[in-house]
Order: C-alpha cells, then structure tokens, then sequence
C-alpha cells in the first residue's frame, strides 16, 4: 500500500555543514530536501566576525547545486572577544540570523567558546535589545559533573540565571536531550524554544554501548537514557511550537569516528526526512510533522514558511539509501536507525 503526505518544504535549524572538501559533499545531501539550514560556525577557525561570515556564506553557496535554491542562514560563534557593534551590524545587514554560544571545551571545536558568562553580558544584552537570537549548546564543563548530568546542570546554573537577568533575550536551547530540558522549555511562556535532532528520537545511550561501542551514534550532548528519549518523541509530535527540528547532523571521515579517540557527531543529512517521518508515524502524529520540520521554527527565527512543498510517500519496500558518502580524501558514515524506513521524499 502506498502512502503519502505532503507538507511545507522543511528547515533544519542546526547544521553543521563544515568546509572545503567535506562541505562539497555534504551541502547536496541537505540542500536536496531543506529551504533553509541555519549552519553551525564551529570551523577550525571558527566563524567569529562578520566579515568571516560572509566569506563562509560565499564558499557555502560556490559549493550548492546547480539550479539549488537552498539558502544558508549564517551565525556566528560567541567568543570572549565578540564586539557587539561587529554582531549588531551583521544582525541588521541580514547577514546572520543568530550567535551561536559554546562553553569552552563542551563539544566540538569549542575552544574559542565561552568560559566565563559574565565576560559576554555586554554581547548579549545587545542582542536582546536588537532582537537577534542565541542558540546555546547547553552544557557545563566542569569535570566533576557527570557527562549525562551536564545538560540538566547547565539548565539550572546558566540558562536559568541568564534568563532571568535577561528575559528579552531571545534563545534556542539547541539539541536538547533531556526531559528536563523539554519541561524547562515548556515552562516558558516566551523568547525560549528548543532544537531536538533526529537522531535523539531514536537512539538511547543503550544504543551506543551495549554489545559492543558505536561510535556513529556518539555525538554530544551523549543520548540519555530511554525515559528521556520518550520525552523527546513526545516533546517533538505534540505540535507544541516551542519544538522544532535542528538535526546536528555532523559530518566526521570515518577513521576520525572509528579511533581511540573518536569525534563527536552523527551524520543525518542523507536520511533524516525518511527517519522523521517514521518516527512521527509510529508515535501516531503524522499530522504534526510539518510543525515540527516546516513551521515552528520559522516562528521563532521571526521568518517566512516556506512557500514550496514537498511530499513523502511510503513504500512497502525499503528505502535504499547510502550506508556512507564519498568525500575527496575518506568517508562519512550515514545514520543507522536500525530499523528499515519506508518513506521517502518524492
Ligand atoms: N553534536 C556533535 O556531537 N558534534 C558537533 C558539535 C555540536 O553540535 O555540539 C560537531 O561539530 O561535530
Ligand atoms: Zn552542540
Ligand atoms: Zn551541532
């Protein structure tokens, strides 16, 4: 029997999409299904002026698809150092649609991140008064705290406060894992929405270490235990607007995932729509779907849907799709959800 849904053209409103050579491969697996991605600026060196963003857009669209329409929502990443004139005026040409701020040393590339708050107070109180948000990877760093507590902790000891010092802010907590990150996002009644991956509503922390390690479910923050993953599902199909799709989809060669000392990241690009959709279905809530990848995020971004469409058809069939994609020097391995998907995108 086939089935199908049509829906707004999605956005992923989290991606990291690299440079040069890795860019080249990754940027079609996207770009075929989105509109839109707001692109991650944890490059070696990171995106951290205006001026570094506009040369990152340049190479991201010298690198798209002939005929591709898709359009790279930049960022820039939150230094001790960002001056918040060089932020507010990027901001106001449209050059970036958000700052993105990582805690030193929390998760990949972070080392120009945040290690005291109080040292970009000024940063962020600018962008309260001009309207321009700040996604957060939301996790401490302090070695005593657990790495599945890191989350939770970060919630209680940054957010909250930051909030509270300043509520005009406007904030993605970005690829939250956690059932106290939905339910603090839920207890807000404003300027606070959470991005949750793809790969969050499907694995758990089983998955990445029972029978043996998996570094291709390894990303950070790491997947929790079950009872949160549930949360996740719950969080991203009950149309609640706060909830929208960032996958994180993070591309990394194979033989830096399978070493000693493996990098952070899954890779979902390829097939992120095809699991979304699945996961959806088997949580009865087709018809909340295109919130979650197509309307929810706009709204809190302040931009237009999407006027395009696409439509997913389901097939008794598997989906054939890539196990990994070719870069010029290696490999990157293509999320396994570990169970067949029947839908597709048309
Ligand atoms: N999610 C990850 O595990 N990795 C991301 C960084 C990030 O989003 O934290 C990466 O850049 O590889
Ligand atoms: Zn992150
Ligand atoms: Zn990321």
């Amino acid at each position: 029997m086939t089935k199908s849904i049509t829906i707004t053209r999605p956005d992923d409103w989290h991606l990291h999409l690299r440079d040069g050579d890795m860019l080249r491969a990754v940027l079609p697996e996207t770009a075929r299904d989105f509109a839109r991605a707001i692109i991650m600026p944890n490059l070696v060196p990171p995106v951290v002026t205006a001026k570094d963003a506009s040369a990152y857009r340049d190479r991201i669209m010298g690198a798209l698809p002939d005929g591709s329409d898709f359009k790279p929502l930049m960022t820039l990443y939150l230094t001790e150092n960002t001056d918040p004139d060089d932020v507010a005026a990027a901001f106001h040409d449209g050059l970036i649609n958000a700052v993105k701020y990582y805690p030193a040393g929390a998760t990949t590339n972070s080392d120009a991140g945040v290690s005291n708050i109080k040292n970009v107070m000024p940063v962020l109180e600018r962008m309260a008064a001009i309207g321009c948000n700040l996604c957060i990877h939301g996790e401490v760093t302090n070695p005593e705290v657990d790495i599945f507590d890191r989350e939770a902790v970060f919630l209680e000891t940054i957010l909250d406060p930051l909030r509270n010092a300043l509520p005009e802010l406007r904030i993605t907590s970005e690829h939250i894992t956690t059932k106290n990150g939905v339910d603090y996002v839920k207890s807000a009644d404003r300027n606070l929405a959470a991005s949750i991956t793809t790969h969050h509503l499907i694995i758990n922390r089983n998955h990445i270490l029972v029978g043996g390690i998996k570094p291709h479910y390894y990303c950070l923050p790491v997947a929790k235990r079950e009872t949160h993953r549930v949360a996740l599902v719950d969080a991203a199909t009950s149309g609640d607007a706060r909830f929208f799709l960032g996958t994180d989809s993070a591309p990394h060669t194979d033989p830096t995932k399978e070493n000693a000392c493996g990098c952070a990241g899954c890779f979902t690009a390829t097939n992120t729509m095809s699991c979304l959709a699945h996961v959806f279905e088997a949580a009865n809530a087709l018809d909340k779907l295109e919130k979650f990848t197509s309307l929810n995020g706009p709204e809190h971004y302040n931009l237009p849907v999407n006027d395009s469409k696409i439509t997913l058809v389901k097939s008794d069939a598997p989906v054939v799709y890539p196990s990994k994609i070719e870069t010029a020097d290696s490999t990157v391995t293509v999320f396994d959800p570990g169970f067949d998907l029947h839908w597709k995108v048309a």
